[in-house]
Order: C-alpha cells, then structure tokens, then sequence
C-alpha cells in the first residue's frame, strides 16, 4: 500500500465538510419524505415541507442547510498497516481540513466554535479544534466519518447512571419530552448503553452516524426473523417515541423520530449507563476510506432524488404583518397557530447579545440600539456570498433566550420575538404579563428563510461576530404565533392534541 499523503487527507476533510453543509444524506431525505406523506398533523406537515424545500435549494445552491453548520466531529478508523507520508499529527492534519472547509470562500460556512468555554468565549475564527476520536484496528486503510453536529441538538443530550433492575425504554419515554424542541425534531435519536458514562456517551454519538434503516428491520420483523436485542429495543423506542406526539419542530404530529440508532458495550454489574444524543433535522455526516490512492472521491447525490416538495409562501391563508407600522394592540390580538408574513425591518440578537445587554442594562448603560416597538429575531447567520444579503439565517432555540425576556420586554420596548422551539414558563409569564408574543420559524430551514432576507446590517456589537445585532429588512417571512398574549402555546396544545390521537400506548409522560 502507499502511504497516505498529508494533503489527501487535508483535502478529503476539507471536501467532506463542504460536501455535507450543503448535501444531507440520502437516507435521511427519504425518510423525512416518507413522514412528509404519512403526516396528518397540518402544522407539522407544513415544517416539514419546508425543511425539504430548504434542503433542495441548499443541494442546488452549494450552500449550507442550516446556519448552524456545526462543530466539526470526526472518528477515524486508522488501520494498524497504514503508513503515512506526513509531518503533522492527525488532529492537526484533521484542523486543517476544517479551517479550509469552513473558510471556503465560495461557500464559508459559520464560525461557532469560541475557546475558554466557561469565560470569555472568544471565537476560534475558524470552527477549529475538530473533536476527534481514534480507533486503532486491522487493516491498511483508514476509514472517516465526518460529522457537522449543530449545537441545538447537542444541547438536548441526555445521560443517566439507571441502576441495574431500572427500565431503560420508561427512562427514555420520560426524558424525551424534557427535550422539547430545540434539538429540531423530526431526527434521530442515538442511545448508547453501558461501559462506563463516558463510553456511553461515545456510542450513543457514533450510533448516529449510521444510515436511517428502521424501515428495513421493520420489514425484518413483519416476516417474523428474530431480531437481536438492540434491534428490538430500536423498533420499541421508535414506535413509543413517536406515539408521544411531539411532532415536527414540537407542534405536534405523527413523526418525532424518523430513526433511533443503539449501540452497547458489556458493564459494570452496579450499572445501567444510559447516553441519549439526538440529531436534528439538519443531520449531516459522510464516510469515506483513505488507501494512499488519493484523496477521498465524494459523489454528489442527484436532485430527482429528493421527494417533489415545494413549500411556497401561503398568501391566501397567512396573514401579513407590517413590521414598520407593528403595534402593540396588533401583537396583542394574534393567536396561537395563526400563521404570519412578515415585512419590514426587525432586530436580530441571541445568546451573547441578549447577555451583553443584560449587564449594561444593570449598570444604567444606553443600548447601542432601540428596541421601541421593534421585532427581535434569534439568530446568528452565516455570512454572505457573491449576491447574497446574508447567508443562511435560521431560528435558533428561543428558551436559551428565556431568562432575559422579561427584561427585554419591560426594560427595552421590545414587543415581540421570533425563535424556534417552545418557550419554558418563565418566559411565557413575561410574554402574558406584557401582553407580548412569540413567533416560530422552522429549525433547519435557514436557507429558505434567508431568501425572504431583502437587506442586512450590523447595527450593535460588531465584535460578537455571528453574534451581533443585525437589522434585517425581509419580505414574506413566514412564522407561526407559537405562544399568544394570553400565554397560549402551540408547543402545549399541539403535542397534547396528538398524542391523545394516536394515543394507544399507555406510557408514563412527564
Ligand atoms: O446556533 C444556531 O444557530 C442554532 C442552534 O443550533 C440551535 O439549534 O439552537
């Protein structure tokens, strides 16, 4: 075999990761097309279809699906005859590839990744480190899989040290709807089971990186085979996930998981290590085999493959919104469900922005702008190429947001909010007390959402970077009044009403 050249393997991380920002796997769309022709539940059915569109024009357009395109996840298989013609180590050849993947100047993908996690979290500039996980096995080549994992799924992952006699499907059942919807259902579900908890934790990542296949061992099961232990819990989780009604993006429906991965390891006779990581609408990874040949040869799927879905804009039925002119008697009288375009100029701000303007305004500093009767939308998007505007510009999870809306609400004018996922009672208690409300947009549908996007500017804190206030002015943006001026939230009202329709299965629910 021939050694394994440096910059192939620089350049096959770097193809991999430009490959799967704008390409989900086939797999995947197949199986969220299926749920789009299954679902009966019209909110949900509607993300759906927004979801696919957005991911037809990201496949057409080269640019990513999500404006979360993730931290860099990469687990390396290398084989113990492999030689290499190289003078860095494995995570920095791995860095490099991603520093040129994710600063492509034709397609640059978000930089997310900030250094001193716990302190001044800085941005790295260029999503490097990559988390890396080697395994040493037989062999002559070396096997990759890449994975762009977006921080709203992982935020939602779970991990329990269950004792030996527990039931493991009743802990799953019960932590699934603690999750909400940030982690963007419909996805995947991975569970790791045993070893010790970091091991845990290990498989239940790597068990998402596997092909959606749940109808296979379905069919498996029909014909009566026999199937192995994982296989069945698989099929039994799936099935009782998904009778828990939560839906597309949380609004309630047919479809949460359109697969769920397990993978064991032998443990400890004291315990039960449970690792739950679930993997959201923008699911992306890629294999490949490095033999010292070359670089890695990336086939880029064919666009009749994705279902024939187009989401258009509803005119007819949604009703359009004069951000410019909003007021608060306006906010006041839309209702759960109702589904809005907006027009007109809206702030954005998320994380870092809403905890800048926390301090300053407890240190009576003025903000660097006015919140008076405006929109403000949680966002960080990437940013734009040739005639663009801005790049992808997706919700991000708005309970993150929770425990400043009271103070944006009553201390800077703002009259209303624009994220995805549910929002958690504090926050719904400020939306009530202010007669405020909160709109939803689909997670994973960031491109689709950018075209509404008709100008962009930084108009505050410059120096967070994806995470300044923008002014955006957009043109039939389409969301949905997720939580009214009454407190009534479709996040409640929605999954309640599905799992009582599908309702068969008697399962203990938090
Ligand atoms: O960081 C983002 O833009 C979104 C994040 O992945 C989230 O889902 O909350």
């Amino acid at each position: 075999m021939n050694p394994i050249r440096q910059d192939d393997f620089i350049q096959s991380i770097a193809d991999a990761f430009q490959f799967i920002s704008y390409y989900h796997p086939l797999d995947f769309i197949r199986a969220l097309g299926e749920a789009y022709d299954r679902e009966e539940s019209p909110a949900a059915k509607d993300a759906i279809a927004q979801i696919l569109t957005n991911s037809r024009m990201a496949a057409e357009g080269h640019r990513p699906i999500c404006q979360d395109t993730g931290i860099a996840v990469v687990f390396l298989k290398v084989g113990m005859n492999v030689r290499w013609d190289a003078t860095l180590s494995l995570q920095e050849m791995v860095d490099e590839g991603v520093r040129r993947a994710y600063l492509d100047p034709d397609n640059p993908l978000r930089a997310s990744v900030l250094s001193d996690p716990a302190g001044a979290r800085k941005s790295t500039q260029d999503n490097t480190p990559a988390v890396v996980h080697y395994e040493i096995v037989p062999g002559n080549h070396v096997e990759v899989i890449c994975a762009a994992k977006g921080g709203g799924s992982e935020a939602k992952t779970k991990f329990a040290m269950l004792n030996p006699s527990d039931d493991l499907v009743e802990w799953i059942l019960k932590t699934v709807p603690t999750m909400g919807a940030g982690w963007c259902p419909p996805g995947i579900l991975g569970i790791g089971i045993g070893g010790t908890p970091e091991k845990a934790m290990l498989l239940a990542k790597e068990s998402i990186m596997a092909p959606c296949n749940i109808h296979e061992l379905k069919a498996r099961a029909a014909r009566g085979e026999k199937l192995l232990r994982t296989e069945a819990l698989r099929l039994e989780i799936h099935d009782k996930v998904n009778a828990l009604g939560i839906g597309a993006q949380g609004l309630g429906g047919l479809t949460t998981v359109l697969d769920v991965k397990v993978l064991d390891y032998p443990t400890h006779a004291a315990n039960l290590p449970v690792a739950l990581i679930p993997n959201c609408a923008a699911t992306r990874h890629i294999h490949f085999h490095l033999d010292g040949s070359g670089p890695a040869k990336l086939d880029p799927p064919k666009l009749a493959d994705w279902p024939s879905v187009t989401w258009t804009p509803d005119t007819e039925s949604a009703t359009s919104v004069n951000l410019d002119m909003l007021t608060r008697e306006q906010v006041a009288a839309w209702r759960p469900g109702q589904k809005l375009l907006l027009n007109g100029k809206m702030l954005t701000g998320r994380d870092a922005a809403h905890k800048r303007i926390a301090d300053m305004l407890a240190r009576g500093e003025k903000l660097p702008v006015d919140f008076t009767n405006r929109v403000i939308y949680y966002v960080g998007p990437v940013d734009p190429v040739r005639d663009e505007v801005v790049g992808p510009a997706g919700p991000t999870t708005a309970t993150r947001m929770d425990k400043f809306t009271r103070t944006m609400l009553e201390q800077t004018g703002l009259i209303a909010m624009i994220g995805k996922s549910e929002r958690g009672p504090v926050a719904i208690e400020a939306i009530k007390d202010n007669k405020s409300a909160y709109l939803m947009a689909v997670g994973g549908a960031a491109y689709l959402v950018a075209k509404a996007i008709k100008s962009a500017r930084v108009a505050g804190f410059a120096d967070l970077g994806m995470e300044a206030i923008y002014e955006f002015d957009v043109k039939d943006m389409p969301v949905t009044v997720a939580v009214d001026s009454t407190g009534a939230s479709v996040h409640e009202t929605g999954p309640k009403e599905w799992r009582a329709k599908i309702g068969k299965i008697p399962v203990a629910v938090a």
